[in-house]
């Protein structure tokens, strides 16, 4: 008897401990995405001003574990666009999205807006699996970014952030001729300048 209640307590415990665990990291996780968010939106206000509604920034619907960019956008003072891929070794295009947008599945399963209304930003938020300090990133490996932020800067000034958990940062990742380089990551620990 007394050892069937040692054993089912042991059990328990165990139990308990994968639960009390996933509370712990849930809350880790969302404190870090809130601080991330202010000081991303906190990190636009200082380079744009009072220009911010003027400025059209591109966000993404997060996808697996990466970290939700969603209030960011839905607080964006000007036109927010998420991205669609056309077709593969082509550059994203953006389309319009605001929290009331209908959604569906795009490409890779990603969320794309029902109705294409093509917008075209001055500052993006890059999604990303892994970032080092001179602002190199990993994506999913589409080259997707890295062709969308050559044709925009070629047209013009654009500001390239990528937002992050602070578990993200890696030493220098491999790097090609054609990787693009984030102007500066944003995590829960605030802002992080690259050496671009
Ligand atoms: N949230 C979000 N949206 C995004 C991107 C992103 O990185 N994050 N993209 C950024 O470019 C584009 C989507 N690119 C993607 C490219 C590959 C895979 C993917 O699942 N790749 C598989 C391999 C698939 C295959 O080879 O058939 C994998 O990683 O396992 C997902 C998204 C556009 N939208
Ligand atoms: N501007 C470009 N022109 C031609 N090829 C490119 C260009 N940018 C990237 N590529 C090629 O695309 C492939 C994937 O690039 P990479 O591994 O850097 O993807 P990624 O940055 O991880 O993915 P993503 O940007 O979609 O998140 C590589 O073979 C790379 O050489």
């Amino acid at each position: 008897m007394q050892h069937d209640t040692t054993t089912r307590k042991a059990q328990a415990r165990n139990l308990a401990a994968i639960r009390r665990n996933a509370a712990f990291l849930d809350i880790q996780a969302a404190q870090q995405v809130a601080a991330a968010s202010r000081s991303f939106s906190d990190y636009l206000a200082d380079i744009f001003g009072d220009r911010l509604a003027d400025v059209t920034l591109a966000g993404y619907m997060p996808m697996r574990s990466e970290i939700s960019p969603l209030d960011i956008m839905a607080n964006h003072p000007g036109p927010v666009g998420v991205p669609v891929i056309l077709r593969a070794g082509t550059p994203l295009e953006f389309h319009r999205w605001t929290p009331q947008t209908t959604m569906i599945e795009g490409a890779f399963k990603a969320l794309i807006p029902a109705n294409a209304d093509p917008v075209i930003p001055q500052a993006l938020i890059v999604p990303m699996l892994a970032f080092d300090r001179r602002g190199y990133r990993l994506g999913y490996g589409g080259g997707f970014y890295d062709r969308t932020l050559e044709k925009l800067r070629s047209a013009g000034p654009v500001l390239a952030v990528g937002l992050a958990f602070d578990a993200q940062i890696c030493d220098d990742l491999p790097t090609e001729a054609t990787d693009q380089q984030l102007d500066a990551i944003i995590t829960g620990s605030g802002v992080i300048w690259t050496r671009g």
